[in-house]
C-alpha cells in the first residue's frame, strides 16, 4: 500500500471567524480521533504579523471559547504542534515568499489551500499561488460560500480560479451537505427500496425546509448587510437540501453521478416571474425583541448595518419543480436570523389516507411525515399513526427513530470534520460543481431583482418569533401550515 503523502493544509483567513469557530475545532477533533496523519501540518495565513507561537496562542484562546467542554489542554498541546503561521497579504504577490518557504520544506507534500477569506480575494490568491509555483497538478483548493454576489460575479471568480486549478481540484464547500442526517437521507432514500415508490407527487403532499437561527448577525454585520439571507443561506444551503430531497436516484455514489442529478433538479426549478415574487416569496427583517428571554436589538441597530438597510434577514419561498415526479408538490423554503428557535429540518409531509376507516378524529391528528432534523439535535424520524393501547380503537401519533443512534454509537463527525476528511481523501461527492452553483444563482437572481424593483422594504418581524406573518400565509393559501404551527 502506498504511504499517504504528508498533508499541508493552508488556511487563507487562518485568523478569521470561520477558521476559529469551525475549521480549527474540526481539525482538533480529527486529531484527537487519530484521523489526521502524523505529519499533517496546518498553516494559518493572514496579514496580521504573528509568528508560529503567536498563532498557536491566539488559536488556543479561541479554541477554549469555541470547543467549550471538548477542549482538553493535553490534546490541544499535541494538536498545536501541527500549527504554523505565514504572514501573507493575498493582494501582494511578493508577500507569498514566507508561505513558499514553508511549503518548500517538503515539496512532496499534498497541498490543500482552504480559502476562508472574502471571495473577492480568491482570484488574487490563486494567481499568486501559481506565480509562486505552489500549485502542483494534484493540489486542491477549497472555496467557501457565498461564491460571488450574483451569477456574473460567481462566473468571474470561477473563471479566475479555473485558470489555476482544474474542476477536479476545486472543492466548493457547502457545510450543510456534511451534516450526518443529510447523508442519512441519501442512505435511506437510495439504500432502501421502501421509500422510492412513495417519494413522488402521488404520495407527498408538500415538503418544508427550514433553517431557523436564534442568533442575529453577531460580529458579521458588515459582511451580512452586503449579502442577506437569500445569498447567505438560500442560494447554497437550502437549495442543496432541496436537491438531496428531490433528486432522482443517481447511478452510483460517484461525485459526478450525484452532482448530475442535483443539477437536473436545479434546472427544473420553475423560474419566478414578477407576479410570483409578490405571491410566492416573503422577505423580512428583524426588529428589536427577545431571544432566550433576553432583550435583543433590531437588525438596523446592530453594528455594521446601514441605518436604512433593506437587507433581508428572513426569506420564505414556495418553490415548484417541473418534473413528472414533483409536479404540483409545493416545496416551502424558509430561513431567518433571530427566530424563535434554532431549528434546521426537512419535513416530508405525506398525504393522508384517501378514506379513513377509523372515522373522523375529534381533533386533527398529524402523522404521515418524515422529519430530518439537523439542529438542534441530529435525528431522522418517521411519524405514523398507531393504535393507542386500550380497549378502544383509538389512533395516536408515534415516532419511529430512523437514524438508529443506539445502533451506531460511534461519535458522529461534525459537518466540517466530515468535509475536511473528504477533501483530504479527494472525494468530491459532497462538494458543489460549478454548473450546480451557477444554476442556483440563475434561479435566485430574478427573486432578488423582483424585490429590488418593487422598492418595498422587507417585512418587519419581532426578534424571537417565526418571522413576518406573511410567511404563515404562504403555506396557508394551499390549506397547509409550517411544521411548528401544527
Ligand atoms: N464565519 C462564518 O460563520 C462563515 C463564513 N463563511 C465564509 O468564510 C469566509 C471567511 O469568513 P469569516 O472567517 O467570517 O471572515 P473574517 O472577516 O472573520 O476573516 C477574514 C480572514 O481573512 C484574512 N484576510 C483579510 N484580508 C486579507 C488579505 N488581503 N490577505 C490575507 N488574509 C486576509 C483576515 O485576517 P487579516 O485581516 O489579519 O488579514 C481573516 O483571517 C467568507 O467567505 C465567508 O462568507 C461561510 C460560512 C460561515
Ligand atoms: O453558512 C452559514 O451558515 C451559518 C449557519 O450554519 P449552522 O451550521 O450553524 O446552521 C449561518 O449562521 C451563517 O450566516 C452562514 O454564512
Amino acid at each position: 500500500m502506498a504511504t499517504p503523502r504528508p498533508l499541508d493544509l493552508v488556511i487563507f483567513g487562518g485568523t478569521g471567524d470561520l477558521a476559529m469557530r469551525k475549521l480549527l475545532p474540526a481539525l482538533y477533533h480529527l486529531h484527537c480521533d487519530a484521523l489526521l496523519t502524523p505529519e499533517a501540518r496546518i498553516i494559518g495565513v493572514a496579514r496580521d504579523s504573528l509568528d508560529d507561537d503567536g498563532y498557536r496562542a491566539f488559536s488556543r484562546e479561541q479554541a477554549q471559547r469555541f470547543l467549550g467542554r471538548d477542549f482538553r489542554a493535553d490534546d490541544w498541546q499535541t494538536f498545536a504542534d501541527r500549527l504554523a503561521y505565514a504572514q501573507v497579504d493575498a493582494l501582494q504577490a511578493d508577500s507569498f515568499g514566507t508561505l513558499a518557504e514553508r511549503l518548500g520544506q517538503r515539496p512532496e507534500g499534498q497541498r490543500v489551500f482552504y480559502l476562508s477569506t472574502a471571495p473577492s480575494l480568491f482570484s488574487a490568491i490563486c494567481r499568486h499561488l501559481e506565480t509562486a509555483r505552489l500549485v502542483a497538478p494534484d493540489s486542491r483548493v477549497v472555496l467557501e460560500k457565498p461564491l460571488g454576489h450574483d451569477l456574473a460575479s460567481s462566473r468571474q471568480i470561477n473563471d479566475e480560479v479555473g485558470r489555476h486549478f482544474g474542476e477536479e481540484q476545486i472543492y466548493r464547500i457547502d457545510h450543510y451537505l456534511g451534516k450526518e442526517p443529510v447523508q442519512n437521507l441519501l442512505a435511506l432514500r437510495f439504500g432502501n427500496a421502501l421509500f422510492e415508490p412513495l417519494w413522488r407527487r402521488e404520495w407527498v403532499r408538500d415538503v418544508q425546509i427550514t433553517v431557523a437561527e436564534q442568533v442575529g448577525v453577531e460580529s458579521r454585520g458588515d459582511f451580512y448587510d452586503r449579502v442577506g439571507a437569500m445569498r447567505d443561506m438560500v442560494q447554497n444551503h437550502l437549495l442543496q437540501l432541496l436537491c438531496i430531497v428531490a433528486m432522482e436516484p443517481p447511478a452510483s455514489i460517484n461525485p459526478d453521478a450525484v452532482r448530475d442529478e442535483k443539477l437536473k433538479i436545479l434546472r427544473a426549478l420553475r423560474p419566478f416571474t414578477t407576479a410570483d415574487v409578490a405571491t410566492r416569496s416573503v422577505r423580512g427583517q428583524y426588529r428589536a425583541g427577545a431571544s432566550s428571554g433576553q432583550p435583543v436589538p433590531g437588525y438596523l441597530e446592530e453594528p455594521g448595518i446601514a441605518r436604512d438597510s433593506h437587507t433581508e434577514t428572513f426569506v420564505a419561498l414556495k418553490a415548484k419543480i417541473n418534473t413528472w415526479r414533483w409536479a404540483g408538490v409545493p416545496f416551502f423554503l424558509r430561513t431567518g436570523k433571530r427566530m424563535q428557535e434554532k431549528v434546521a429540518e426537512i419535513v416530508i409531509n405525506f398525504r393522508s389516507v384517501p378514506h379513513s376507516i377509523f372515522g373522523v378524529p375529534s381533533s386533527p391528528i398529524h402523522a404521515n411525515r418524515m422529519v430530518i432534523r439537523m439542529q438542534p439535535e441530529e435525528t431522522v424520524d418517521l411519524h405514523l399513526l398507531a393504535k393507542q393501547p386500550g380497549d378502544v380503537m383509538q389512533l395516536h401519533p408515534v415516532r419511529l427513530n430512523l437514524d438508529f443512534a443506539e445502533a451506531f454509537r460511534s461519535r458522529r463527525l461534525e459537518a466540517y470534520e466530515r468535509l475536511l476528511m473528504d477533501v483530504m481523501r479527494g472525494n468530491l461527492t459532497l462538494f458543489v460543481r460549478r454548473d450546480e452553483q451557477e444554476a442556483a444563482w440563475r434561479w435566485v437572481e430574478p427573486i432578488i431583482e423582483g424585490w429590488e424593483q418593487s422598492g418595498e422594504r422587507p417585512k418587519p418581524y419581532t426578534a424571537g418569533t417565526w418571522g413576518p406573518s406573511a410567511s404563515s400565509a404562504l403555506p396557508s393559501r394551499d390549506g397547509l401550515c409550517w411544521h411548528e404551527e401544527i
